[in-house]
């Protein structure tokens, strides 16, 4: 892995250790053998790349394109689209059919079509590329990128082979992840790496993103300054709210306590929420009161996320705790 070397020093780590050829991606291995092969074969066909971001769709593409075309080809022979292009059906009559329907100079290859985040096209723009992936085949080779399969329609779907991206595993990003603390020569502990790939779910991105602003801010990246570092809460700021909701008898207490660890750290309830749901099953408490504390749980991360504002969804959480410590009480 040498992809750091020729990149200038000032670029996002992201973009400083993107990977530049195929076997530099970490996972997706069968992908990466069958697209191999097609290239070998000089018969690419037209791909959907889909699945969560960070997990390589386009580095791989580019690793791709890197792979078919010299560095003096790529300009005449790649034309990358994404979100920051419009995406409606001007473009497709505009750069993208004047780019397909011009002949290439390169006897026997095809151009390549990068058409990253996809699913942000209208229904209009995809329906006029369908035509534009028939006709100009012989010429042409289209890689679609997006997030939701669900919203590319059928007949593009149809008209490619694709290709899911999962989740990055644990194991798959540590290796990636020591290498780049190793070349930027970071002080980092375990703890710190575990933190670092539970806030990013198999997104490597975020893992590289995480840990330099970490590194930037604090001069040792642990669990407590990666967690800082994004606002996420703590373990021990969880445990006391925990412990506020099920041991304090006075509701505004209760609410002030949570209030002031909410403020002073600068934490969202939804954070908190889906801390306290991981915990919250460890409670010693009867099931019937279990279930409806989750439910009401649910209940509330689902207004936060329609966009209810904070208070009175903390309120509901404090009063979700007292109910739940009632219902004990009447059992016994
Ligand atoms: N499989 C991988 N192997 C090595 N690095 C990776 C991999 N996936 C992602 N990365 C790192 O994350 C960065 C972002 O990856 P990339 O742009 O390919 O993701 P993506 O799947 O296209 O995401 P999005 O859907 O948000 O566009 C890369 O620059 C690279 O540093």
């Amino acid at each position: 892995m040498v992809e750091s070397k020729d990149k200038p020093g000032n670029l996002p780590w992201v973009e400083k250790y993107r990977p530049n050829t195929l076997d530099d991606l970490i996972s997706h291995k069968e992908i990466i053998n069958t697209i191999n092969k097609f290239i070998a074969a000089k018969q690419l066909p037209h791909l959907l790349f889909y699945g969560p971001p960070g997990t390589g769709k386009t580095s791989t593409i580019l690793a791709c394109a890197k792979q078919l075309y010299t560095q003096a080809q790529f300009k005449s022979m790649v034309l990358e689209l994404n979100a920051s292009d419009d995406r409606g059906i001007k473009i497709v009559r505009g750069p993208i059919l004047n780019f397909a329907s011009t002949r290439t100079i390169f006897a026997g290859s095809f151009k390549l079509i990068i058409l990253d985040e996809a699913d942000a096209m209208t229904k209009d723009a995809q329906n006029a590329l369908r035509r534009i992936i028939e006709k100009y085949t012989e010429n042409i080779r289209f890689c679609i990128i997006c997030n939701y399969l669900s919203k590319i329609i059928p007949a593009v779907q149809s008209r490619c082979t694709r290709f899911r991206f999962a989740p990055l595993a644990p194991e798959l990003i540590l290796p990636r992840l020591d290498y780049v603390i190793q070349e930027e020569k970071l002080n980092v502990t375990d703890d710190g790496k575990k933190a670092l790939m539970t806030l990013s779910n198999g997104d490597m991105r975020k893992v590289i993103n995480v840990l330099q602003s970490t590194s930037m801010a604090f001069d040792i990246v642990n669990e407590d300054n990666v967690y800082t570092c994004v606002g996420h809460p703590l373990k021990k700021d969880i445990e006391t709210i925990i412990e506020s909701l099920m041991s304090t008898a006075d509701f505004q207490q209760c609410y002030n306590e949570i209030a002031t660890i909410k403020s002073a750290k600068g934490l969202a309830l939804q954070d908190i929420i889906t801390e306290i749901h991981l915990l919250v099953m460890r409670i010693v408490l009867p099931m019937t009161v279990i279930n409806k504390l989750v439910i009401k749980l649910a209940e509330i991360e689902e207004r936060l996320s329609q966009g209810c504002t904070e208070k009175p969804q903390l309120t509901a959480l404090i009063s979700a705790f007292f109910i739940s410590r009632k219902m004990v009480t009447l059992k016994a």
